[in-house]
């Protein structure tokens, strides 16, 4: 065989740059235009900053055949958003549909290993029908490869999902093992199993919409956010990325500092935001939107037992996470999606060193025989197993009611709140006043007879409010470090994690500790 010329073999690695650049198949990426979706370099140039992007393993192939396409149906490589690296990988649904295949499951590998060393983010667009089925146990294999190096990577790097398609099996379960996952509506489906073979195996119809859609999984928690483009998921996971540290080694980059440092015209509105009776509702995020730099909150979870609201927010220019109950939801009480969504977003404020803010108004746990059945007492432990695990500066303001074990776990100083503050308008105490006096005075107001009973409940009711359940009996057990007035709130804040800056705390000698049941 002659030997080739240099321009002859710069030739031939144009014309390979060239085919790999939209390997799958022309009835495939017709199929994909049609759908409106776009080509995956396409997809994570809109994610990175501009031209920043460093393609690995371009020209990779299953093994098997040489004609098999370049890429294996992924596309990977590093980055950076807003100026910090990142590695990225997104799937080719027009190469085997995305399926995890030996090349695909190499790559994916190779730059996980590649962020573990660095200590930067990896972000997954996610477009795949799971493991390859013609591969059999080798995609098996690679999935476990890949599921291997999310436990190293948890807690250490970011690890973030974007799902742009309809995923299945693999292509679902590790997402959910990352720290966030975020859905573009209308577009993306995520399921173990899809319709067919359910129908198949169970006999049971359903829809590709009402069984995986974003919407319906934003609702039981396997989807953090629902994007209405995938612009829009692109735009939201750049900024959540920007309330992260790239890695646990890392403190979140602080962003503005220094903004309003005087009280201001809507922190004043505070001081009539909570409504003059105990059973209004209002919504929670008029008061958070009041409390953090430039009023800006990035809710996570948003679809997911709205009762309680988490997501990410700067305290003059710090990230800090958010814990807040939802009056306009079941009233902010805690039931066991609240218990699990607040959990999970505590602990991942604590992997990342960001402090905590409560937000306190909840009537307490739930009642009801369903909660019980379906395990609330264990399910329910774990928010307190979290606060009393996280060992960040945790700040809590009591704004209206904190009743129970509700108190206990939101952020109490009991459970390993740092500072704790509380409004005027607080109540603090083991349950409302009509439970309390119903159950400790029934029978004083049984023997009042029909007319003076009511009257003498009506009575009791309100000397509980106004004598027990109170900031002031808190305040001078040293539960609550100060009751402020509410416009006060965003700079006794501010205050109060500068001093908590170089907290310590030290952990005894174990190799982990065990959440509740
Ligand atoms: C550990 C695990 O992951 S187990 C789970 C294994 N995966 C599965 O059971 C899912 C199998 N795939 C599916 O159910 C469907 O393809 C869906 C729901 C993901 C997508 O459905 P549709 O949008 O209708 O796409 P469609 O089924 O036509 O697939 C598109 C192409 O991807 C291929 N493909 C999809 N999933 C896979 C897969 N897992 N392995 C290999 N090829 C796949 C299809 O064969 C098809 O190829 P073609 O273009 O040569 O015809």
């Amino acid at each position: 065989m002659t030997a080739r010329t240099t321009a002859e073999k710069l030739a031939e690695l144009r014309v390979k740059t060239e085919q790999a650049r939209d390997p799958g198949s022309e009835r495939a990426r017709a199929r994909r235009d049609a759908a409106g979706h776009t080509p995956p370099r396409e997809r994570i140039a809109e994610l990175l900053d501009a031209g920043s992007f460093v393609e690995m393993g371009q020209l990779a192939k299953a093994p098997g055949s040489p004609d098999n396409p370049f890429g294996d149906g992924v596309v990977t490589g590093r980055g950076t958003i807003d100026g910090r690296p990142v590695v990225v990988y997104a799937h080719d649904n027009t190469v085997f549909g995305g399926s995890v295949g030996e090349g695909f499951g190499k790559k994916v590998c190779a730059i996980m290993d590649f962020a573990l060393k660095v200590g930067c983010p990896i972000v997954g667009i996610n477009d795949s029908g799971g493991a390859r089925v013609q591969d059999a146990v080798t995609s098996l294999a690679y999935y476990s490869e890949i599921s291997k190096r999310q436990y190293p990577a948890s807690g250490y790097i970011p690890q973030i999902s974007i799902m742009l398609g309809k995923c299945a099996g693999g292509a679902v379960y590790a997402p959910v093992t990352t720290d966030f996952v975020v859905a573009v509506k209308d577009q993306a489906y995520m399921f173990v199993t899809g319709p067919d073979v359910i129908k198949q195996v169970t006999g049971e119809d359903i829809s590709m919409e009402d069984l995986g859609s974003a919407l319906q999984q934003a609702k039981n928690g396997n989807v953090n956010h629902v994007a209405v483009s995938e612009h829009d998921a692109f735009m939201y996971v750049r900024n959540l990325l920007s309330y992260l540290p790239s890695s646990a080694a890392e403190k979140a980059p602080r962003i503005n500092p220094g903004l309003e440092p005087a009280p201001t015209g809507s922190d004043l509105e505070l001081d009539s935001i909570i409504p003059d009776s105990d059973n209004a509702a209002y919504d929670m995020h008029d008061v958070l939107i009041r409390m953090f730099d430039d009023g800006e909150f990035i809710e996570t979870s948003g679809q997911f037992a709205p009762n309680i609201i988490t997501g990410f927010a700067r305290v003059d220019g710090e990230s800090v996470g958010v814990v807040a109950n939802q009056p306009l939801h079941l009233s902010g009480s805690l039931d066991i999606d609240a218990s699990e969504k607040a959990t999970r977003f505590m602990l991942l404020c604590d992997a990342y060193s960001i402090p905590i803010v409560y937000v306190v108004d909840t009537p307490g746990y739930l009642p009801g025989v369903q909660q019980e059945k379906l395990g609330i007492i264990h399910r329910g432990a774990k928010m307190g197993y979290a606060v009393a695990a996280s060992s960040v500066p945790k700040v809590t303001f009591v704004v209206r009611k904190a009743y129970g074990g509700a108190y206990a776990v939101m952020g109490s100083k009991n459970l390993g709140g740092d500072l704790n503050f509380a409004w005027p308008t607080a109540r603090i105490a083991v349950m409302g006043a009509e439970g309390a006096v119903d159950l400790l005075q029934r029978r004083q107001i049984e023997e009042a007879g029909p007319e003076e009973g009511p009257k003498l409940r009506k009575q009791l009711i309100d000397m509980y409010n106004e004598f027990i359940a109170t900031p002031y009996s808190a305040a001078e057990r040293g539960y609550i470090d100060a009751v402020i007035e509410p416009s006060q709130t965003r700079l006794v804040l501010r205050g109060a994690l500068a001093q908590l800056r170089d907290k310590v705390r030290n952990e005894p000698p174990r190799k982990h500790p065990i959440a509740p049941l």
